[in-house]
């Protein structure tokens, strides 16, 4: 069959949800099929997922995509895996079988473990991974999971442990346990990973206490790593393409150069700018990480992870039940001339990028009696809009230019006051492209290009298109007062959990 016939199948592990996105040459979604899975709070702070639970239902989304699409397995080209990143999986060699269940990037267990490292190795976990020590990371995820599974250790020390970020999970279920692999963007997530010498890293192995049998392989983002196992589909497919999905999104928005940024708005807002060949530095607290690794040429990013984003709309509607949908709150966000003095600080899992604080937690401040419904949201969406744009200040710090352009995506941008909020407080052209798919199709774009479907970044180029555009509003004085107000509230929110 001829390539052009065919489609290119993209696996979206995410947090809450499996997707399997069947694209076409054009860029076109041909097919999709999603399902969520359950989020387990085993205690406070913690979160889980069965691993069993991602692969079966990553695996059954697959074969809904191609049977939606009138497929068989013989029409695809190739597979693109991207997935929620840092969430860690330790599962035995032997059998295939998990010993514990996933630990997920949103799981503070290790905050404590994480705190006592920052006085001797912040410096040179810095240096070597470009993080900032934290639970969020897959290292101590691995180390809690090898201190209290019993017998763990033990077997991990006789190399019959395996770990995996969720790709190298997939992979390694896609091909019947043959395969052990990740990429470069995912390895650099886990802080064992050097990114400047694209190694495992022996001296970060030691002080977490990680023996080195149990990583994957580290491969580039876009190359034939293995086929897929015949039982599972009608035919081999080569599994061609893996990311982590912000850097995933960063590729699919087509942030190919220098200086270029997306901001994906999903459960948190994910800030993620090319800084080209070289890894810049951050003097802002922010992450320095690899984007992806295209044959020899590596590009490097700087990423600011804000915890809550969309999550915080969630809350009102789940949890103070203050709302029907998600949608609604540009509606009543509109019903009131601004905040009305009102900050929601929406610290609900501590803050990320780039306050690092573990033990912050949500405040609303400035209620009178005078606060209306509208008010509380219109906070809400201004606090995804600020977090966003605290990190994006960071960058511009770090990189010593202003960001020109945000591109972005994810289920909140579909929100049009917020992205004029983001525009008119950030200064910033904010640009919505008509593919919202972006994640997905990123993953796409590297498999595509590792088997021949695209020959090169040339023909992918013209598959992005702007669907709107939100420039930025200079009259805007009471969008500047929010913010100078969101500045001093952030700050009540800071430690707020006793240790
Ligand atoms: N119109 C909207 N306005 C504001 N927030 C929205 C809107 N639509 C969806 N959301 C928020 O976006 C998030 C879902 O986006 P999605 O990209 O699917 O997230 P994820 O991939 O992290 O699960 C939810 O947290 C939801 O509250
Ligand atoms: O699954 P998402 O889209 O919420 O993304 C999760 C991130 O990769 C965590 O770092």
């Amino acid at each position: 069959m001829k390539l052009s016939d065919q489609y290119i199948l993209s696996l979206d592990q995410g947090t809450t949800s499996s997707r399997a996105i069947i694209f076409n040459q054009k860029g076109e979604v041909i097919s999709l099929a999603q399902k969520e899975f359950k989020q387990i709070y085993p205690k406070r702070g913690w979160v889980e997922h069965n691993p069993n639970e991602i692969w079966a239902t990553q695996v059954s989304v697959a074969a809904e995509a191609i049977a939606e699409g009138g497929l068989t397995g013989l029409d695809i080209a190739g597979i693109g895996i991207t997935n929620q990143r840092e969430t860690t999986i330790v599962w035995e060699t032997e059998t295939g079988r998990p010993v514990y269940n996933a630990i997920v990037w949103q799981d503070r267990r290790t905050s404590k473990y994480c705190d006592q490292l920052k006085k001797k190795y912040s410096k040179v976990i810095r240096d070597k991974t470009g993080l900032i020590i934290d639970a969020y990371f897959s290292a101590s995820k691995i180390n809690w999971i090898l201190d209290n599974v019993e017998g763990a250790r033990e077997k991990a020390e006789k190399g019959k442990l395996k770990f995996g970020t969720v790709d190298s999970w997939l992979i390694w279920k896609l091909t019947r346990g043959k395969v052990h692999v990740t990429d470069v963007s995912n390895a650099s997530r886990t802080m064992l990973f050097n990114i400047h010498k694209l190694k495992w890293d022996k001296n970060l192995l030691e002080i977490f206490d990680i023996p080195k049998a149990m990583l994957p392989e580290v491969k580039s983002s876009s190359e034939v790593y293995a086929n897929t196992a015949t039982t599972l589909f009608a035919s081999k497919i080569p599994i061609a393409g893996i990311a982590g999905d912000q850097q995933a999104a960063l590729f699919g928005q087509l942030c190919l150069k220098k200086g270029m940024a997306k901001n994906t708005y999903g459960t948190g807002c994910f800030i993620v700018m090319n800084t080209g060949n070289k890894p810049v530095e951050s003097k802002n607290k922010l992450l320095t990480t690899i984007a992806w690794k295209i044959g020899d040429e590596v590009n490097y990013a700087l990423e600011g992870s804000v915890f809550i984003g969309g999550a915080a709309i969630q809350w009102l509607r789940d949890g103070l039940g203050i709302l029907k949908k998600a949608k609604h709150t540009e509606r009543i966000a509109k019903e009131v001339e601004d905040n009305g003095g009102i900050v929601f600080v929406p610290a609900l899992a501590g803050l990320g990028a780039p306050y690092w604080d573990q033990y912050a937690r949500g405040t609303i401040l400035g209620i009178t009696r005078g606060t209306k419904k509208g008010h509380i949201v219109r906070a809400t969406l201004e606090a995804i809009a600020f977090q966003s744009y605290d990190v994006l200040k960071a960058m511009e710090a770090d990189t010593k230019r202003p960001t020109q352009e945000l591109r972005v995506d994810g289920g909140a941008s579909a929100n049009n006051l917020l992205m004029q909020i983001q525009s008119d407080i950030s200064s910033t052209k904010v640009v919505r492209p008509n593919t919202m798919e972006t994640t997905a199709l990123g993953a796409a774009y590297l498999a595509g290009l590792a088997v021949g479907y695209w020959d090169s970044l040339d023909d992918i180029k013209e598959i992005w298109t702007e669907e709107r555009e939100f420039t930025p509003n200079t009259s805007s004085k009471s969008q500047k007062s929010a913010y100078r107000l969101w500045k001093k509230g952030i700050k009540r929110s800071f430690s707020w959990e006793e240790e």
